[in-house]
């Protein structure tokens, strides 16, 4: 084919998979793409252009203090939260009027940026410019031809030809790259069918790129034409080959190109189609947008955003979604330690963080509690929601995260928050009859990749059975702890920066199953992908589509689930209850057999003299690392 390695030339490539991600967003009726904004610049900061290296934001200290990912690295903790600071504060209603954002750093007594250090811009700012589409590049190329045309005229017929020639030749090239990157447009009559050896590789190339290793373009082109086979398959397969025989090299492909296990990309790509797959394999090897939220509790995002913009801050509101949250494109000062973070008027947070909190919807002087809180992200959020009255209970298993938890209470001002460490297992024995439980649950962070690559290689099997396992027993206990009398609230809402439906839909699912008093409702947020009520096989609750999704391919944002569940008491349902069970309707998801259920929720069942061992082992290491004797373990 004579491909040439010209830059221009190798770019479709690796663009096809989002042109291919917007059709599934179509059809899957995502309404927004999130941060608008960014769509607008931050692609143009953060565009990838060689996926294999992945970029990590300059300033990280400061822009990682907080989110979810963080949260999982107990080991890395202390130094994340001093830094980046998770979460929030404010007051959707009120603070910020009409929100309709008006600031403009060129008037006010703003200065002008020093000469800009990109302090929050990755390299791709400067590589990109202002424009990264792909017709961006087609321009640049047109605009080369033009500009040649003039002094075409004045040269001689021999170096005319010459040049034709040139032309012709790159014409040819261009075609032949244009057949490769683009057989979905072909005809069918011209396309036929393939010819596997171009497309899938022999036993021989095989053997020859796991000795040698694969050639990172060779196999990201292989996964484009796949894909394309894949999405008309009838049409481009080749004689002979099953739709499995291209998946099976395309997940090896994906493994081997984006640096996953075999086991985490075979499950990851399983849940979207082909196409959207490699938009979301895509989309984890660049950094999320930087966003901050204003602290209510202490200033409006619109005084908070020019005092920012004065110290030579490029920002702008997130989207129109949330009132409390700014983008950063770039900034002359380090965004983790200017005198307004100081002061506690901002946290570094990311957007996706946002949304279980809104979800929750916590009022004032309502009890709440929030079950694994630290680094505090969302903890700070509900207590500027709340206008710090009432209280919210803080508490993280970890103890030694509750540090950076405490650190970001007091410095974004939360008066309404108790710091407690306890297994969240152990509520509400410890305390419950809450207004509201957040259960952003411990999980495997396959929703935040691209702020923690190693999640690619460190996660097995068996943490994703643990997890889900830990994950099913947390929701129960948050949801124990309501107090279902509750005149104001009565909900929790269970969320996990996981895309993985073991760890969503499935513990959403036992819950519902569990707890008959229980019943999804809306999350209230404008936007993000139903939650799946059947997959690979698996079928959830019928109301699991009012869960929600977040992708970053989609929303350009982290990944995350957001689940609310309503808690009645339990004598409301009781003759309901007993209603359902003559019917014996169990796809209510209300009157399935325990037992059967749990084995289908995954492959972990639940043995409480077992539970009760480990959650006691867990409290006795709790407390020797308090320095205090630890209880002595009770039998049954
Ligand atoms: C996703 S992070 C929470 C992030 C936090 N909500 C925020 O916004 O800053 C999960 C947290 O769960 C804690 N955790 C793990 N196992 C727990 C358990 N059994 N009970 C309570 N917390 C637990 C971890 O220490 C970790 O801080």
């Amino acid at each position: 084919m004579g491909r040439k390695s010209k830059q221009k030339q190798q770019d479709p490539v690796p663009h096809q998979p989002r042109q291919a991600h917007g059709t599934r967003v179509t059809k899957r009726k995502a309404k927004d793409a999130a941060l608008d904004t960014s769509n607008k610049k931050s692609k143009q900061v953060n565009q990838a252009k060689q996926p294999r290296k992945p970029k990590q934001p300059s300033s990280s200290p400061s822009i990682h203090s907080e989110d979810e990912q963080d949260e999982q690295d107990a080991s890395d903790d202390a130094s994340e939260a001093s830094e980046s600071a998770s979460d929030n504060l404010q007051d959707l209603q009120g603070s910020d009027d009409d929100d309709e954002f008006d600031l403009d750093a060129s008037d006010a007594d703003a200065p002008q940026n020093p000469p800009q250090q990109l302090v929050f811009s990755d390299q791709d700012d400067s590589e990109d410019g202002s424009q990264d589409s792909d017709a961006d590049s087609d321009s640049d190329e047109q605009s080369d031809v033009q500009g040649a045309e003039p002094r075409r005229e004045k040269l001689s017929a021999k170096k005319s030809k010459k040049l034709d020639q040139e032309a012709l030749l790159e014409a040819a090239d261009a075609e032949a790259e244009m057949i490769r990157t683009n057989i979905a447009g072909l005809e069918p009559n011209e396309m036929g069918e393939v010819d596997d050896d171009m497309v899938l590789p022999t036993q021989e190339d095989k053997e020859r790129e796991a000795t040698e290793g694969a050639d990172a373009q060779t196999v990201y082109g292989r996964i484009g034409d796949i894909v394309r086979i894949l999405g008309d398959f009838h049409r481009f397969k080749a004689a002979n080959r099953s739709r499995a025989d291209y998946t099976d090299q395309l997940v090896a492909d994906i493994a081997s190109y984006y640096g996953y296990t075999p086991f985490l990309a075979e499950k990851l790509f399983s849940m979207f189609s082909p196409d959207e797959s490699i938009a979301f394999f895509d989309a984890n090897e660049t950094p999320r947008p930087v966003t901050i939220r204003a602290n209510t509790l202490k200033t409006r995002r619109r005084d908070l955003a020019q005092a920012l913009i004065n110290r030579g801050v490029s920002l702008e509101p997130i989207g129109k979604w949330t009132k409390v949250g700014l983008q950063i494109f770039d900034s002359s000062v380090p965004v983790g330690a200017t005198p307004e973070y100081l002061a506690g008027h901002y946290m570094l947070q990311s957007p996706s963080s946002f949304l279980p909190v809104m979800a929750l919807d916590p009022k004032t002087n309502e009890r709440v509690l929030d079950m694994a809180s630290a680094p505090g992200g969302k903890t700070s959020y509900m207590s500027a929601l709340m206008q710090n009255t009432g209280v919210v209970f803080a508490n993280d298993a970890n103890a030694s995260r509750t540090k950076s938890l405490s650190a970001n209470v007091h410095r974004l001002g939360c008066k309404n928050v108790v710091v407690c460490s306890y297994d969240g297992r152990q509520f509400p024995k410890v305390i419950g009859g809450f207004d509201r439980v957040l259960l952003d649950a411990p999980c495997s962070g396959t929703g935040v990749v691209s702020k923690d690559q190693s999640v690619k290689v460190n996660k097995t099997e068996r943490d994703f059975a643990l997890l889900s396992h830990l994950q099913k027993q947390l929701i129960l206990c948050a949801i124990d702890s309501i107090n279902t009398k509750s005149s104001t609230g009565g909900y929790v809402v269970y969320s996990t920066c996981s895309v993985t439906v073991e760890e969503d839909e499935g513990v959403v699912d036992y819950a519902l199953k569990k707890r008959p008093n229980v019943k999804l409702v809306h999350t209230g947020l404008e936007f993000g992908v139903e939650g799946f009520t059947n997959i690979g096989g698996k079928k959830f609750h019928k109301d699991m589509h009012l869960t929600r999704r977040f992708y970053p391919h989609v929303h350009n944002m982290e990944g995350f689930f957001v689940s609310k569940l309503h808690v009645l008491p339990r004598a409301v349902v009781k003759n309901k209850l007993a209603q359902q069970e003559k019917n014996d309707a169990d796809d209510t998801g209300v009157l399935v057999d325990d037992d059967e259920d749990e084995k289908e929720a995954g492959d972990v069942t639940f043995n409480d003299d077992e539970d009760k061992q480990l959650m006691q082992k867990n409290q006795r290491r709790q407390q020797k690392a308090k320095g205090i004797k630890p209880s002595k373990p009770t039998t049954k």
